[in-house]
């Protein structure tokens, strides 16, 4: 075995040549062992191993840094660094992340999770580098997906000025999460089709490979560039742009890449190498379906299936069929996905409504404003998206959809705790900042019945922005009696009593109920409330629940800072009414990966640790009162 030489970082520059192709196969044996196990984002991993090999040979560690673009590819790269004992613990509270940490390793140079920011932050360390006179190469690794993201083409309209060497690497396997699509897309698969370029270029390139490094090469190239552009019609876009562009080469070559990526080394300036990989490489349900196995929980290796998994609906299934039933009567309403319609649950409708449907690759903020048009067009545009993506969007639901209030409605999903993704895409954060935007309507439904209740009311008998939130997985079936119908702004009384009214949020419903009946145990008068708008809150509701009860428990899953309970909170405060209010929230704080149980429990957003906090809170309370 190989692999087993591999536990140090740099462990692999001690290998000979002949070994690389077994070491390959080794990592990828590991990596579906392990991501069969824990789960994981297996077939980008797989596709990156020649890659990242290569990388780890040629560029020198730590000292040259290397910035994964997403980061859910680095697992070769964790497992090159000495990481590769910590993959049984792939993901879990307290284990490795499955992104790039800075904290976890000095071989991480950047954090990552998001997409497209790998360009902006290499080139900032590079240009940080020339200011301070040091002397080392920055490697900015980025996806065909990733660089359909708007902040990429910011970066490279920068990256042109650099003095200094700066290499991008382009890892193109002609998949987003989906196919890719759009014309970078095109312009992609029209390079890597174009034979004559690719040969001339791959002699060149062995010519270069041995020249030293310095002015010679560069004017090589510019040579070489004016002797191609006899040979193909069009320039690419990168040269256009001032970056030096190699490639297409076979990103499963190892004397290739290795030859490719020590002539990027050497090249002063920014040079963009393009390298073709294929997603899921060598494993065989994986490269049939990418798609599948681009973020996967645990595996059967030998057939591919998941296993426990379970078959009861999604929140984003009940979105999915929602939308689709809405469509079917109404042909204004059109979706929009930044390349995730499988996630999102739109996949369906593309197929069902397919000129409705707009795919606008991985592009959240071009998608919020693309919907503003399409609303403004006469049409009634759905951008459904995970909470944490729609970060990237501020001001583009300020600016161009809340201020004309044109009507839009964001289908916002993984809103809440994510899990294993951790930090980067918990979405903990959305009700914060849509509430701050005037003319923003949030809704979160407690129920499958009430998601889709809700997305009828936002698209039927609504005019305006209006977001609704809610959380990964399973939908939640139950409390199917609870069917009020929604009117604007209204909350949901599910119990009426007194002394202690609960008012919940979205997935914590459900919490609450389990949290009721447990306090009602122990003889206390619980009210529950089923909050079902953010904004605008329920101010009857609250003025009739503050006359009859001594405590207001609010509970969502949000951080508290902007949050449901501090809206709360207040409104009590401005109208100078009497109430305890205990605000159940997340803390100020990003939240790492592990299962959501774990989560909710460190966070203290569990059922015991509410029955614990209400109960105290309530007694105190009573003692206070009893005191005066
Ligand atoms: C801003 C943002 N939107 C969406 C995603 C979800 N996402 C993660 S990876 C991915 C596809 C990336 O494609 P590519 O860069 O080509 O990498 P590949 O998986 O093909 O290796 C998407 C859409 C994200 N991480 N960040
Ligand atoms: C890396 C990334 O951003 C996505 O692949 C994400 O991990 C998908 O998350 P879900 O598993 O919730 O769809
Ligand atoms: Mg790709």
């Amino acid at each position: 075995m190989i692999l087993e030489k591999i536990n140090k970082p740099n462990d692999i520059k001690k290998l000979s040549p002949i070994e690389y192709n077994q070491l390959a196969d080794e990592i990828r044996q590991f990596l579906i062992d392990k991501i069969s196990v824990t789960g994981g984002h297996l077939a980008s991993n797989l596709g990156v191993v020649e890659l990242t090999m290569a990388l780890h040979i040629v560029f020198n560690l730590p000292k040259d840094k290397l910035i994964w673009d997403v980061g859910h590819q680095s697992y070769t790269h964790k497992i090159l660094t000495g990481r590769k004992n910590q993959f049984d613990e792939l993901r879990k509270f307290g284990g490795m992340s499955g992104f790039p940490k800075r904290n976890e390793s000095d071989y991480d140079a950047f954090d990552t999770g998001h997409s497209s920011t790998s360009i902006s932050a290499g080139l900032g360390i590079a240009m940080a580098r020339d200011v301070q006179h040091e002397d080392y190469s920055v490697v900015s690794v980025i996806g065909d997906g990733a660089l359909t993201g708007g902040m990429a083409y910011e970066a490279l309209n920068n990256a042109s000025g650099i003095k200094g060497n700066f290499v991008i690497i382009l890892n193109d396997n002609t998949m987003s999460i989906s196919k890719n699509v759009g014309g970078v897309s095109n312009m992609l698969s029209e390079i890597r089709s174009s034979d004559s370029y690719y040969d001339l270029k791959e002699n060149i390139g062995n010519v270069l490979y041995k020249l030293p490094k310095g002015d010679k090469v560069v004017k090589l190239i510019q040579k070489t560039k004016s002797n191609l552009k006899q040979v193909i019609l069009h320039d690419s876009m990168f040269e256009s742009m001032g970056i030096y562009y190699l490639g297409p080469v076979d990103g499963h070559d190892m004397d290739k890449l290795i030859k490719i990526l020590t002539v990027a080394k050497r090249i002063n300036g920014p040079v963009l190498v393009h390298v073709v990989t294929q997603k899921g490489r060598g494993y065989k349900p994986a490269e049939r379906n990418p798609s599948k196995f681009h973020g996967i929980g645990p595996f059967d290796v030998a057939t591919g299936m998941e296993i426990n998994k379970s078959d009861r609906p999604t929140y984003s299934q009940v979105f999915s069929n929602s939308i689709c039933e809405i469509a079917k009567k109404d042909r204004s309403v059109c979706a929009i996905t930044a390349a995730m319609p499988d996630g999102v649950g739109l996949a369906k409708f593309s197929k069902w409504f397919p000129d409705r449907f707009f795919d606008v690759g991985i592009a959240e903020a071009h998608a919020v404003t693309f919907a503003a048009g399409l609303s403004a067009g006469g049409l009634k545009p759905v951008f459904a998206v995970y909470s944490s993506f729609l970060q990237r969007a501020y001001d583009q639901i300020l600016h161009d959809v809340c201020i004309q209030q044109l009507h839009v409605v964001f289908a916002i999903d993984r809103a809440g705790l994510v899990g294993s993704d951790g930090e980067t895409h918990q979405g903990i954060f959305d009700i914060s900042f849509l509430s701050s935007i005037p003319n923003m309507t949030i809704m979160a439904p407690k129920n499958d019945y009430e998601l889709k209740s809700s997305l009828e009311f936002a698209l039927e008998e609504f005019n305006g922005p209006i977001a609704i939130r809610y959380p990964r997985g399973e939908a939640v079936v139950r409390f199917r009696e609870f069917n009020a119908p929604v009117e604007y702004g209204k909350a949901e009384l599910m119990y009426e009593e007194s002394d202690i009214a609960i008012l919940a949020l979205g997935s914590m419903v459900d919490t609450a109920f389990n949290v009721r009946e447990r306090l009602k145990e122990q003889g206390y008068n619980v009210t529950l409330v089923n909050a079902r708008f953010v904004k605008p809150i329920d101010s009857a509701m609250l003025d009739k629940i503050s006359t009859t009860h001594k405590l207001i428990v609010t509970l969502e899953e949000n951080v508290s800072s902007g949050g449901f309970g501090r809206a709360v909170c207040q409104y009590i405060n401005d109208k100078e009414l009497h109430n305890y209010v205990l605000d159940i929230s997340l803390p100020d704080d990003y939240i790492e990966h592990g299962s959501v149980d774990i989560l909710r429990r460190e966070t203290g957003i569990d059922e015991d640790t509410i029955v614990k906090r209400i109960t105290a809170v309530y007694n105190n309370i009573g003692d206070n009162n009893n005191e005066q």
